[in-house]
């Protein structure tokens, strides 16, 4: 039996890509879509192709009267965890891609997933190079002490930082040895130009976020030990084709375990 699969933000950039991939895979099945412009209309209708009888719903709780395993979400910051907590409440797994969730979201989504017996699988990137970034970045923190993370993404891009950075700068606060950089309360000048932090204490991260015209995202880990620098740096491409193959992964995987996994890279070897 094929996975019934939810798609939320089903014509946006990333949904649109996950279309065609999920109707062409023999193991998986689109039963409905979500997006607020569209609802109404049939899918493929949406995305410009023929009838696809894959009906379009405005919201989350009328999507969710088709039967359904997974629901997949790529919609905006403020939506994704309503969505998920929705799914979870009527017994689907969830796989999220909606970046502007953090620690603590994520910490309350795994108590209603275990209480719910379902799986989560959340990332900030679902691309195998940005996955690879993160991997590194936190091989290299058990050598070097001082790294920070510069998060460059699309000047109208809501959330700072990225998903893709934030997971990497939560990670790092979690095994990171203490910077030797001054503590905030010692810099002179415009202390807010050293950027945001996420973790706590000693082992907090600090991440700058910029953002322009041009960029769609790039995240670096900046490492610096005395005379020498380390550079870890991922740029994404202007198309969403990077993030279909480890969304479908985790889709398959995603009834795998009961609470949230955090990170393509927890269903890597
Ligand atoms: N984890 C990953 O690998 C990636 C994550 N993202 C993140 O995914 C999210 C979506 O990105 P895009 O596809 O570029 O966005 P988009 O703006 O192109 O598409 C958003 C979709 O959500 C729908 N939507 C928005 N608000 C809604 C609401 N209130 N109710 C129902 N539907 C609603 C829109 O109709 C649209 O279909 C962003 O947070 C982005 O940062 C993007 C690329 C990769
Ligand atoms: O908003 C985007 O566009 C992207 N967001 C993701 C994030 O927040 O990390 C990553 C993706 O490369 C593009």
């Amino acid at each position: 039996m094929p996975i019934r699969i939810i798609l939320a933000g089903a014509t946006g950039w990333v949904g649109r890509a996950l279309v065609p991939a999920i109707t062409q895979a023999g193991d998986l099945e689109l039963v409905a879509g979500i997006s607020r412009n569209h609802a109404g209309t049939d899918l493929g209708v949406a995305l410009g192709g023929r009838p696809s009888g894959v009906p379009v719903f405005a919201r989350v709780e009328e999507a969710l009267g088709a039967p359904a395993d997974v629901l997949i979400d790529y919609t905006k910051p403020g939506v994704v965890k309503a969505n998920a907590i929705a799914a979870l409440r009527a017994g689907l797994h969830v796989v999220i891609g909606t970046s502007g969730l953090g620690a603590d979201d994520y910490a309350e989504l795994d108590e209603l997933a275990r209480e719910a017996g379902k799986g989560v699988l959340a990332a900030g990137n679902f691309s195998i190079t940005a996955t690879l970034l993160k991997r590194f970045t936190l091989e290299a923190a058990k050598y070097v002490a001082d790294v920070e993370i510069l998060d460059y993404a699309s000047a109208t891009k809501p959330d700072a930082p990225s998903g893709t950075g934030r997971e990497i700068a939560e990670a790092l606060a979690g095994i990171r040895q203490p910077a030797t950089s001054l503590p905030l309360g010692e810099v002179v000048g415009v202390p807010q130009t050293r950027g945001g932090t996420l973790g706590e204490g000693e082992r907090e991260v600090r991440v700058h976020a910029v953002r322009l015209p041009s960029f769609v995202l790039a995240v670096e880990s900046v490492f610096g030990a005395p005379d020498e620098r380390l550079t870890i740096r991922h740029d994404a491409g202007a198309s969403a084709a990077p993030y279909v193959a480890g969304t479908l992964l985790a889709t398959r995987k995603v009834s795998g375990w009961i609470g949230l996994r955090r990170g393509l890279d927890t269903l890597l070897d």
